[in-house]
């Protein structure tokens, strides 16, 4: 067994590395087909609690994807765990979204440029006002250069990053209320890689694919998931590739 982060969530296998940039998806399965389809010789460096992580290359340069678990507190020990114990320079989240406006599609690639949430997770930082979570602008442009290269139109802008997959009833109009000032989607857990980074002085962008929408409550098969995944796959993956280089 190599290195083991301090919380044991993270040993690597013997002989693996973790590449500077991780791209990171919720689940570990989909980490090991992203591996195995988009990265050249992908080694599996983590098996903990099979939350799946591979290194190969792409286009040459060094990238790492693993899984990171779903909501706030998960994303942030291994992305903690990243950057302060293997020395990740920057993580790209690559997850699926529910819509929140009218024009934000099934299908739709959304960027987070800023993701507000409900959850109390940075408040760890002690500042007395809000501790703005927003996205590496580094790691933005990079991915806008990226979308101009693949002829994609993300949509950019605020998301929401609730701690809650579920509302009850009595907090049933939350979903309207987000609509109205006018986040784009909601997801669980980029607010908390934006805190996590600012944190440990290192980059993090949030990327998705709208995968069902809180207003029309249509939603994806699987296969139009795995389909439209792509173009988000994609675009990760040129972003990973730019700042791998630099
Ligand atoms: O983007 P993925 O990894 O699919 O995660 C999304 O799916 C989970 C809820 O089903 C939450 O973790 C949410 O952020
Ligand atoms: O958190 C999430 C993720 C995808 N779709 C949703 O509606 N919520």
């Amino acid at each position: 067994m190599g290195k083991e982060s301090i919380s044991a969530s993270i040993a690597l296998n013997e002989g693996t590395s973790i590449a500077k940039v991780v791209l990171m998806p919720g689940d570990p399965l989909r980490a090991k087909r992203i591996a195995e389809k988009y990265l050249e010789n992908p080694v599996c460096f983590n098996n903990v609690r099979n939350m799946l992580g591979y290194t190969g290359t792409y286009n040459g340069r060094e990238v790492s994807v693993m899984g990171h678990g779903m909501g706030i507190p998960s994303i942030g020990i291994y992305s903690t765990e990243l950057y302060e114990q293997f020395d990740v320079d920057a993580i790209i989240r690559i997850g699926s979204t529910g819509s929140l406006q009218p024009n934000v599609k099934l299908g739709d690639v959304v960027v987070a440029m800023g993701s507000s949430s409900n959850s109390s997770y940075g408040d760890i930082y002690g500042l007395p006002g809000t501790f703005a979570p927003v996205a590496s602008y580094e790691l933005l442009k990079a991915c806008m250069d990226a979308a101009e290269k693949l002829d994609v139109h993300p949509h950019v802008g605020q998301v929401y990053s609730s701690d809650q997959f579920y509302y009850p009833k009595a907090n049933a109009d939350l979903p309207q209320r987000l609509t109205d000032l006018g986040m784009l989607a909601v997801e669980m857990e980029s607010a908390g890689l934006y805190w996590t980074a600012q944190g440990c002085h290192k980059k993090a962008l949030a990327m998705f694919t709208v995968s069902d929408s809180l207003l029309t409550h249509e939603a994806m098969t699987a296969e139009e998931r795995q389909n439209s995944f792509d173009t988000m796959m994609r675009l990760g993956l040129e972003t990973a590739w730019t700042v791998a280089g630099e």
